[in-house]
């Protein structure tokens, strides 16, 4: 892995000519190949639209504890709502993680015939009482960064050379979850993480942070990278998903996030195909030599297996 993480500006993705899209796809498989990790400029997303997330954030996370354990993941089946400081522990040999987070899915209204007929993780957005403007800022981020990440599979595909559109259809109801982050001030006193070791599961992440350091990336050598603070750029990172669709071309890297001293603020989006795609080897990923290492799956049964792994909450009955 290079020291230092690839800045790509994705603009020519959007470009009519096939040689400035094929040029920023190119750009992207090494990225994606390599640290699994790249910073992402020209994507699009209006610096307003991501003031007002953090502005939401800020305002969510200040609210009563109870109005938070109101919204409470724990009264979700479909991975949305709040989780409380320590509730969380991503690295099972570390103390819990010192975060809070807010989950929201893709905003489903409760008569969509998918929530009436209780499809997995299809449901309605938990949303605090009475903050009405918090809902708006934070789906407008979801929005754009699922059409961003929606844009970067256009490179992928692009850069596996398959149609460029072969994602398109597999991202439009998706099992997409923006996790709002916070991590409180007073950190790096004791072994205590902001969030332990771990990969994440979907396709791809479009991070977004306040600036605040504390993400760490893993190298391959041993020893862990800091990702560097670029304003305005977008943190994404490659996933357990796609690296299995890839036959493990593409490369999900763990990280981790130290406590830090000061507050810190992020926003995690995680882009997971629609719950009835197929997720199987695609063709040119495998050889002579190589076969598909990893059987086809739904996306639906493999977020469920993903997460039933990682939260106690989800295996026992609400405590
Ligand atoms: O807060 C961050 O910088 C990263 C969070 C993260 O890795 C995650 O939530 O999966
Ligand atoms: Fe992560």
């Amino acid at each position: 892995m290079p020291d230092s993480l690839p800045i790509i500006d994705v603009a020519g993705l959007r470009a009519a000519d096939p040689a400035a899209r094929h040029a920023v796809a190119t750009e992207l498989g090494a990225a994606c190949r390599g640290a699994g990790f790249f910073l992402v400029t020209g994507h699009g997303i209006p610096e307003a639209v991501t003031q007002g997330l953090f502005g939401a954030a800020r305002a969510l996370f200040a609210l009563p504890d109870a109005a938070k354990q109101a919204v409470s993941i724990r009264r979700s089946p479909h991975n949305r709502g709040y989780v409380g400081l320590s509730e969380e522990q991503l690295d099972p040999t570390k103390p819990a993680d010192r975060k809070e987070a807010f989950n929201v899915g893709l905003d489903l209204a409760a008569d969509d015939p998918e929530v009436l007929a209780q499809k997995p993780f299809r449901g309605v957005n938990l949303w605090p009482e009475g903050a009405p403007e918090l809902r708006s800022a934070i789906l407008a981020h979801f929005d754009a960064a699922w059409a961003l990440g929606r844009l970067l599979h256009r490179g992928f595909a692009l850069d596996l050379g398959i149609e460029e559109d072969f994602f398109e259809d597999k991202l439009d109801r998706p099992l997409a979850t923006l996790r709002l982050l916070h991590y409180p001030a007073g950190g790096g006193t004791d072994a205590a993480l902001g969030a332990g070791e771990h990969t994440d599961y979907g396709n791809v992440t479009v991070l977004a942070t306040d600036g605040v350091a504390g993400l760490e990336v893993k190298r391959r050598a041993g020893g862990w990278e800091e990702v560097p603070q670029v304003p305005g750029a977008f943190v994404c990172n490659i996933g357990d998903c796609l690296m299995r669709w890839t036959n493990d071309v593409y490369v999900s890297t763990p990280h981790r996030v130290r406590a830090p001293a000061a507050e810190r603020y992020s926003a995690a989006f995680f882009l997971d195909p629609n719950p009835e795609t197929v997720v199987a080897v695609l063709p040119g990923c495998t050889g002579t030599g190589n076969p598909a290492r990893y059987p086809p799956v739904t996306g639906a049964d493999y977020l469920r297996q993903k997460l039933d792994a990682t939260y106690a909450h989800r295996r026992a009955p609400a405590g």
